[in-house]
């Protein structure tokens, strides 16, 4: 209704409106003065960073026409019940798939649209494990039965693996699958408590087929997990089949789209060839024909594909917050030296600068080792169609260590991101919080961060006594074949300027990642008394500093992929210098903050100084402060639209304060003036007789 107000009270207020204009923040201003400090061309950086003008402009026109859509409007996305958020989810997914079809798009168009929606629901296993599952266990038979009923949707499905008892040790699953020879079918079972299958995304309520992770069990002979593939549920009415129980686990941290679930087995028959047969194989008589000996962790593929594309989008996510954080901490203003003074930018208080911009540079350091990342394993699968696996094992070092570390770097920075927003970071409307629990899992599910660091740490050691004995190493663990000389190895940067060369950065985090390899194998050796164990109580009592070496191995590769990524686009003349340059800021900050925090490890080694720690430091803030001027357009280059970041404070047009008012509408609780407490509670409560008399 509207609010008459008489004139003798706007007079009275007039005065005081004027005194709060004249130092009130005019955040639309603040941005724009913020983009016109750039250095370098963003819209340059903006189609590099996004593989083209041309994708950069579909992405933005895909956006506007599912905006419209019903399952596109994200206006309630933050005010839904968990049943609303899941219903939504499949609708988000149908659409898709619906607007895919539409328009004959491809699978790189799918990622793009599912990215912009980010609505994750009952088919992200479906699209994320299922189908990549049967692309990379399925024999040609089985692919071509399979396959285009997925793919039409005809079925829908996901990958059980993890057990109530069993997830990281996956040779520990206790789900059965026994071959019957006169039937020539397996009976597949869930013996124990234990063995009932948790947390696959989809299984709770959508999915209608999984692929079964099962040991194999022939002639009463134990062959280990193996993957099937079977129907739970019916295509007429989406019942479970009879001997099945399927249910969803409950709310969940974040990710309460998905209806994770529970599933248990008894005595369900399925036919011998839903084994999926690419690699290992039953005969009709139950001989089992296991996978040639290089392949042999062959059914372990799909993991590895996951971990990679795992990678690829940590840089992404990273670069979501990082694009909230920094437009709004460019217009959020706090705390005057004097009266009259406009108030300072939050990102200019050195706390602020101090943890937002490495942070910044991190998500430029992620998004090329997901480049890197990506490439490797697509090299991997052309090798492998080829029946070549020789590069398995690194593949395996790599995406662990890799995986570990990326996620846990991007679950830490978004984290991070929200707690330089201040109060209004803690808002959901800031988009920062469901972004942290949707995102955090990724440092638990496709193997536990530790558990993944210490695959890569196990090559790592394997990789330096082979070395040591005179074997030639490959790839990123190349380093390792000169151990020995990087243990008297010391750094050799005299003066603050000299930490700028990339080749010193790159040397002491290798000689870090080195010493730590030699330390790790000493202290393994020693625990196991003589040569080295791998497993048991040697092995677990090495793990803290066996972690450490994966980690600092990882932040060795993440600086080289984004050096020679560096090298790269400047020797092929990719970026214009002002470009290259504002990049090169960013991987100096990027490689001496990572080296900042580790100096205790090179001082303890001592392969550095405390002098050079001091040039080190020194350097460090200098290149913040370089960096500083062009905050805001290098994350504008990252490309986020305002509809993909569903963020009033990330809003490209700065305007925060209003886009906080303006989401808030949509709370539930502002369907009406009195609100739903009013009827129910307060009203008896407050007009209760003898109410008003106090306690
Ligand atoms: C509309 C279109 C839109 C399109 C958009 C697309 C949408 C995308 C959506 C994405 C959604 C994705 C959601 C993902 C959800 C995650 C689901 C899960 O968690 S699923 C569940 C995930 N669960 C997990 O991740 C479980 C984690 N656990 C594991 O992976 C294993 O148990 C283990 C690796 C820890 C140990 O395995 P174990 O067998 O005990 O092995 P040992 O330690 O004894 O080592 C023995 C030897 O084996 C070697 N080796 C090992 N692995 C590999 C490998 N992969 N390869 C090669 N080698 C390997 C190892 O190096 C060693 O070699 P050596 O030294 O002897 O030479
Ligand atoms: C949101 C979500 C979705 C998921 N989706 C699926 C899915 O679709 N399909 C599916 O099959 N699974 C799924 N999972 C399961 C997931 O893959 C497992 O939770 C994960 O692999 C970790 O295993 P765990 O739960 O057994 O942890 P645990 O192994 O019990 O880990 C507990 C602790 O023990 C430590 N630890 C365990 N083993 C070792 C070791 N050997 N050495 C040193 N430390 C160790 C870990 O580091 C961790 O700190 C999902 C999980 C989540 C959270």
């Amino acid at each position: 209704m509207a609010h008459f107000v008489d004139a003798r009270t706007r007079v009275l207020q007039e005065e005081s409106t004027k005194a709060v204009l004249s130092n009130c923040s005019d955040p639309k201003a603040d941005l724009a003065a913020e983009r016109a400090r750039a250095t370098f061309d963003v819209g340059e950086l903006l189609h590099y960073l996004n593989g083209g003008r041309e994708k950069v402009e579909r992405k933005a026109h895909f956006a506007e026409l599912i905006s419209r859509t019903e399952w596109g409007n994200k206006s309630e996305r933050y005010f839904q019940t968990r049943e609303e958020q899941y219903v939504h989810g499949l609708k988000v997914a149908f659409g898709i798939w619906d607007f895919m079809k539409e328009k004959r798009l491809g699978i790189s168009d799918g990622r793009v649209l599912r990215s912009l929606v980010n609505a994750p629901g009952g088919l992200e296993l479906h699209i994320g494990m299922f189908i990549p599952s049967l692309i990379s266990h399925a024999n040609p038979e089985q692919q071509a039965k399979w396959l285009p009923k997925a793919q039409s949707l005809e079925i829908i499905g996901t990958y059980a693996q993890t057990e109530l008892g069993h997830g990281t040790f996956v040779r520990g699953l206790e789900t059965t699958a026994t071959y019957d020879s006169d039937r020539q079918e397996f009976i597949v079972h869930s013996p124990t408590l234990t063995s009932t299958k948790w947390w696959p995304g989809g299984l709770g309520k959508t999915a209608t087929h999984i692929i079964l992770m099962a040991r194999l069990f022939t002639k009463g002979k134990d062959y280990g997990p193996h993957a099937f593939i079977m129907q739970i549920r019916s295509l007429e009415d989406h019942k479970p089949l009879t001997g099945i129980t399927i249910g969803d686990i409950g709310p969940k941290f974040g990710f309460n789209g998905v209806d994770n679930g529970f599933l248990r087995l008894e005595y369900v028959r399925i036919p011998r060839e839903a084994m999926l047969m690419r690699f290992a194989k039953i005969t009709p008589e139950g001989d089992y024909v296991p996978p040639p000996p290089a392949n042999a962790k062959a059914s372990y593929a799909t993991m590895m594909y996951v971990r990679s594309t795992i990678v690829q989008d940590a840089g992404k996510f990273l670069s979501m917050a990082v694009t909230i954080a920094t437009r709004y901490t460019s217009v959020r203003r706090q705390t005057t030296s004097s009266k009259g003074q406009r108030e300072t930018q939050v990102l200019d208080y050195q706390s602020v600068a101090g943890s937002l911009l490495p942070l910044l540079a991190t998500a430029y350091a992620l998004h090329f080792t997901g480049k890197v990342m990506m490439q490797m394993y697509t090299d991997f699968e052309r090798s492998r169609d080829r029946g070549d696996f020789s590069n398995l094992p690194e593949l395996h070092a790599f995406s662990s260590g890799l995986k570990a570390m990326c996620t846990t770097i991007t679950s830490e920075g978004i984290e991070k991101s929200r707690l330089l927003c201040g109060g209004h970071g803690y808002s959901r409307l800031s988009g920062l919080p469901d972004m942290y629990t949707s995102y955090v899992q990724n440092s638990t599910w496709e193997g536990d961060n530790n558990v993944m660091f210490l695959q890569t740490g196990r090559y790592l050691i394997k990789s330096l006594l082979g070395a040591m004995t005179g074997k030639t190493l490959s790839g990123y663990a190349k380093y390792l074949e000169n151990a020995q000389f990087e243990m008297k190895e010391r750094c050799n940067v005299s003066t603050e300027v000299q930490w700028l060369d990339p080749a010193a950065q790159l040397a002491a985090f290798r000689n870090r990642a080195a010493r730590l390899c030699v330390d790790a194998a000493e202290q393994l050796k020693q625990e196991s008394g003589g040569n080295p164990v791998f497993e048991g109580e040697p092995w677990d009592n090495s793990n803290v500093i066996v972690i450490k070496l994966a980690v600092a191995h990882s932040q060795y590769v993440i600086y080289k992929n984004f050096m020679d990524s560096l090298q790269g686009i400047r020797s092929r003349g990719e970026l214009q210098p002002n470009t290259v340059r504002a990049l090169a800021d960013l991987q100096g900050l990027f490689g001496l903050t990572v080296l900042e925090r580790e100096v205790g490890d090179m001082l303890e080694s001592g392969y550095l100084s405390a002098r050079q720690v001091k040039l080190l430091r020194a350097q460090q803030r200098a290149l913040v402060k370089a960096v500083r001027p062009n905050a805001v357009p290098l994350v504008d280059a990252f490309g986020f639209l305002d509809y993909e970041l569903s963020s009033a404070l990330g809003r490209s047009d700065g305007d925060v304060y209003r886009g906080l008012l303006e989401m808030a509408q949509a709370s539930p609780l502002n369907r009406t003036e009195e609100g739903p407490g009013w009827k129910a509670v307060l009203e008896a409560q407050m007009k209760k007789p003898g109410s008003r008399s106090r306690l």
